[in-house]
């Protein structure tokens, strides 16, 4: 029987090593980026994000995200820091229940209002996303903070089917024209790197994370819709409301001697 976690109560993250033990590993995410800290690495090829805009895809209210899943060979991320080449396999995002707080990394103690992450397993060491998952170098997210500011028209095709997600287990399908690279900042060069694991349980310390240095702007309604899908299909507040899917990151956890790269001076 799995194991319910959550983002609050005894459920909620201090407690997830109790069931999850890795959540109480030596490389676990989320972090702070101390820019002051980071170290320049010349050694980076330029990072290669090669996604297609005809495959279709089927968007999920997973009860802690919204999950866009992705079934092209043909979305293939390489280069960077990487070594091998990468298929998205998923990309959902995190965010707070107002426009303060809501990522998962933080910069220079910065919380920013939202984060995308676009995840990825490695298809040279491994045949299936779920091995890979487990295993070191398996995983790579690239990564994009997400602040309150212009309207994103790429945003809105995700958004528009978030009315039929509104409820955990809801999926609708999505097979318009839509490239989720639309999603990242201009400025693919600059990124801060390194290694860390799932942030969710089981936390498996198999993610390579890529984070860009440019902030993605949303507009305060589009992030409002994010707020708008509910965590459980019955439970409702004593008020009769539905409890709306808020605050889904995990709180920043100890670097250990981790060293983050960056791809810039
Ligand atoms: N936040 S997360 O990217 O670690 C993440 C995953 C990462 C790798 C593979 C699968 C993942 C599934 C997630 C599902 C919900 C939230 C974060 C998730
Ligand atoms: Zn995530």
């Amino acid at each position: 029987k799995p194991v319910a976690w959550g983002y609050e109560g005894d459920i909620g993250p201090c407690n997830w090593h109790k069931y999850f033990p890795k959540a109480g590993g030596k490389r676990q995410s989320p972090i702070d980026i101390d820019t002051s800290a980071t170290q320049y690495d010349g050694s980076f090829k330029p990072l290669r994000i090669h996604y297609d805009s005809h495959m279709c895809s089927s968007l999920t209210n997973n009860g802690h995200t919204f999950c866009m899943s992705v079934n092209s060979d043909q979305c293939n991320l390489s280069g960077g820091p990487l070594e091998d080449k990468y298929r998205l396999l998923q990309f959902h995002c995190h965010w707070g229940s107002d426009d303060t707080k809501g990522s998962e990394h933080t910069v220079d103690g910065h919380q920013y209002a939202a984060e995308l992450h676009l995840v990825h397993w490695n298809t040279d060491k491994f045949k299936s996303a779920d091995e890979a998952i487990e295993k070191n170098q398996g995983i790579a997210v690239l990564t994009a903070f997400i602040k309150a500011g212009k309207e994103h028209r790429g945003w809105n095709h995700v958004l528009s089917h978030f009315k039929d997600i509104k409820k955990v287990q809801g999926t609708s399908t999505v097979n318009e024209d839509f490239n989720p690279k639309c999603l990242l900042p201009e400025n693919q060069t600059d990124y801060w790197t390194y290694e860390g694991s799932l942030t969710t349980p089981p936390c498996h310390e198999s993610v390579r994370f890529i984070i860009f240095k440019e902030v993605v702007e949303v507009s305060s309604e589009q992030l409002a819709q994010f707020r708008s899908l509910c965590v459980c299909s019955s439970r409702k507040r004593d008020t009769g409301e539905d409890e709306h899917l808020v605050d889904n990151f995990r709180p920043i956890q100890p670097l250990n001697g981790r060293v983050v790269k960056a791809s810039f001076q």
